[in-house]
């Protein structure tokens, strides 16, 4: 044997990626009394902590911050000349970023469950059960493997498209752009508009699908299109193609497109960002070393989360199933059982919430109503406005509605869909519900605080019990 070819480190399961799949299926494996190693190219936290759900949560927050200022003067509350500092907006979220990776402290709970961290660069396959560390030159044995690798933003194969930005790329910046163009009108996408448009950009949005947030409930993703044209979003849905970029005069973009007409579009603007989707970063990993097949963007699992080798499971983004963190976190938990005990644990997702922090914020969780009524046309839908609850007149947040969809008997809840102020926490309070097996009926018996979002849950279960 040369020494290229030795291991330095045998593992019953090395798991590839600590974000939230890689941190939870690690732990667990551990805990099973595997001898496992997680390895990370990066730092722990994965796309989650470092580039996504928390910059754009602290990017949403400030954005909510200078609504609110924006609207002082209605409370008798005089703020002259509001502008904001983006440098220092920066210099926040990169602070906040910290702060929540140091206080979930991922790697001293990895090393108390007895996980090796080995933080040694990208791993990839160099056989079915031999890694290697790229910046160490390292190489570890595995009798199985978790990838939990997540994804990578995609970037349009269209002439110009390196004059694009990808989403974590926003916080470099110089400056908040006078004018920007948002490619993707999905989660990512959506929450861009919100921030730029809060921070005085004048924003376009452009989608291929005919619209927003496609995979939400329909009412509620038009309570967000609908506030995003009346904050003078420019949003073009529907599209063909983007057909290219080009520089022009001064540091402009020149953006073209074809409409659904087949008509050529223009935009100039300042920046355009490509928020077009998130393929599992496969890229460098190896994988036909180890037998492993993709699907398209996806590593292939089975049901029990098993790629086509055997030995190998994929769980979080790396699979495309669900994307979001609470998915990782329980498809990992189910991952890493099946390696150490062997293919048996599933992992459900049909109760799991998802929203976003546009404005107003939208969220849902089980079927929609069109998925619903695909099943049983008679199912049974409520839909309650903010307009009619207290809370969101007393906060002058009346824009904004809570869908429940009901089966025939008006008993068992399929799905809730909010757009409005709190729409997140509103779903999960239904959510707490249906995971607690609660019907319509005990619903509409649940005495709600007053004046809360939530009590919208109660009134849209009368509803659909017809007692409103
Ligand atoms: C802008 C944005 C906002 C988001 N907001 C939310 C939100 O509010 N709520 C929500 O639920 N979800 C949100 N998501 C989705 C969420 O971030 C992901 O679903 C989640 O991070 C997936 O976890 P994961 O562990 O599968 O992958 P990741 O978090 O991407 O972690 C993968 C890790 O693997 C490492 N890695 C990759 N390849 C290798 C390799 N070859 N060797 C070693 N290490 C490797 C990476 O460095 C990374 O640390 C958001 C995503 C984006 C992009
Ligand atoms: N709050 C959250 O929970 C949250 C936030 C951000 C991202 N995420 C997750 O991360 C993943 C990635 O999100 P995303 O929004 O980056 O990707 P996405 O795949 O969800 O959305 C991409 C959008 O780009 C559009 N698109 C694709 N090709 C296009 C083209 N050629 N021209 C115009 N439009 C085009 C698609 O129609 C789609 O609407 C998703 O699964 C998402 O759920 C979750």
């Amino acid at each position: 044997m040369s020494d290229d070819d030795r291991s330095d480190e045998s593992y019953d399961v090395v798991v590839v990626g600590a974000g939230p799949a890689g941190t939870t299926a690690a732990v667990r494996a551990a805990e099973l009394g595997a001898r496992t190693a997680v390895v990370e190219a990066r730092r722990t936290g994965g796309t989650c902590v470092n580039t996504g759900c928390v910059p754009t949560r602290v990017l949403a927050k400030t954005a909510r911050f200078l609504r609110e200022i924006r609207d002082a003067d209605a409370y008798g509350i005089d703020v002259d000349d509001v502008t904001i500092s983006w440098p220092r907006t920066v210099a926040k979220v990169r602070a906040v970023v910290d702060q929540v990776h140091d206080a979930k402290g991922d790697q001293e709970r990895l090393r108390r469950s007895g996980v090796d961290v080995l933080l040694e660069g990208r791993a990839s396959f160099v056989d079915p059960h031999t890694l290697k560390l790229a910046d160490s030159g390292r190489r570890i044995r595995a009798d199985h493997v978790v990838l939990c690798v997540g994804g990578r933003s995609r970037r349009l194969p269209v002439p110009g498209a390196e004059l694009a930005r990808v989403p974590e790329e926003v916080l470099d910046l110089p400056d908040v752009p006078g004018r920007v163009a948002i490619i993707g009108a999905g989660n990512t996408g959506a929450q861009l508009v919100t921030v730029f448009s809060a921070f005085g950009s004048r924003v376009t949005l452009l989608d291929t699908a005919p619209r927003i947030l496609a995979p939400m409930d329909e009412a509620i993703a038009e309570v967000v299109a609908t506030s995003f044209v009346a904050d003078g979003v420019d949003v073009r849905t529907g599209i063909t193609t983007v057909t290219g970029l080009e520089r022009v005069a001064g540091d402009g973009i020149r953006l073209t497109w074809e409409d659904g007409d087949g008509q050529a579009q223009r935009v100039d603007v300042d920046v355009v960002v490509m928020a077009t989707g998130w393929p599992a970063a496969t890229d460098g990993l190896g994988l036909e070393a180890a037998g492993v097949e993709t699907d398209g963007p996806a590593i292939r699992v089975d049901e029990y989360l098993r790629t086509t080798a055997d030995h190998v499971y994929a769980a979080g983004d790396a699979n495309q199933q669900a994307m979001l963190v609470q998915a990782a976190h329980v498809e990992a938990d189910a991952a890493a059982c099946n390696a150490v005990l062997g293919p048996a644990r599933r992992a459900p997702h049909h109760l799991l919430p998802s929203g976003g922090f546009t404005d107003p914020d939208y969220a849902g969780v089980g079927l929609t109503e069109a998925q619903a009524r695909e099943r049983d046309p008679e199912v049974v839908v409520a839909t309650v406005p903010y307009s009619s609850l207290e809370r969101a007149i007393i906060d002058g947040r009346e824009e904004g509605v809570l869908k429940l969809v009901a089966d025939r008997r008006r008993e068992v809840l399929l799905g809730a869909h909010a757009a409005g102020e709190a729409a997140v926490e509103v779903i999960q309070s239904v959510t707490t519900a249906m995971a607690a097996g609660a019907d319509v009926e005990t619903l509409t018996r649940v005495e709600f605080a007053y004046p809360t979002y939530s009590a919208v849950v109660g009134e849209a279960a009368r509803a659909l019990l017809g007692r409103r």
